[in-house]
């Protein structure tokens, strides 16, 4: 089977991924399998410059065509945090924590002015070529509380509006038809040909 390997830890985006490449005949592959003991710092400011900095450290290491994603929460009423501090914003990498930061930050924030989206930025990066960069969107609502269970961070207190679900509440197949990560694999596989 083809390989495909993507620069993550994040055993929730790898879930993401394989639903969006497994159906075009491909393995994902993370670090956990090809380099579990490496730690990339994310030292950049923007999802473009972090995840860059995420393919070419791994494809370098490995001699491979890698993919990367870095990716958060924009809330308007926040100024658009947690942005590229999604993964950390209550401090440790913890989903729950994180959730509840948001929510208590935005108690007061009313119905009509709770609009966010979610952001994602792959970068790909190879031996043989000059890294190239996508970002892909999807907008929608932050709930005052948790529903569903799918998914992985932000997602059970992300709702969207057209499904009239939170992101928790849809499949890996569902949500990888509207998310900003679906929306940033068509992106790149749209731009493939022109890139290598
Ligand atoms: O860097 P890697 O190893 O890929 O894993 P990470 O979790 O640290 O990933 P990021 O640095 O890109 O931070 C992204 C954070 O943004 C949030 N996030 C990104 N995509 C999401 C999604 O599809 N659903 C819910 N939350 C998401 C979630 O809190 C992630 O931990
Ligand atoms: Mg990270």
């Amino acid at each position: 089977m083809k390989q495909v390997v993507i620069a993550t830890k994040n055993k929730g985006k790898a879930k993401d991924f394989e639903a969006l490449f497994t159906p075009l005949g491909y393995e994902v592959v993370t670090m956990f399998d090809v380099a579990p003991d490496m730690e990339i710092e994310e030292t950049g400011t923007t999802f473009e410059e972090n995840a860059v900095l995420k393919a070419e450290t791994l494809a370098q290491a490995l001699g491979k065509l890698v993919i990367a994603d870095d990716s958060g929460l924009a809330v308007d009423a926040l100024g658009g945090e947690p942005g590229v501090y999604s993964a950390r914003y209550a401090g440790d990498h913890d989903d729950e924590a994180n959730i509840i930061k948001v929510m208590e930050k935005m108690n007061e924030v009313p119905d009509e002015k709770r609009t966010a989206r979610f952001c994602c930025a792959l970068a790909i990066a190879g031996p043989e070529m000059e890294s190239h960069t996508v970002f892909g969107t999807c907008e929608g609502v932050i709930l005052r509380e948790k529903r569903g269970t799918n998914g992985f961070g932000y997602d059970p207190i992300f709702f969207v509006p057209e499904l009239n679900r939170t992101m928790a509440e849809l499949t890996p197949e569902e949500k990888g038809a509207i998310s900003h990560r679906g929306n940033a694999i068509r992106k790149l596989a749209e731009e493939l040909p022109n890139i290598m």
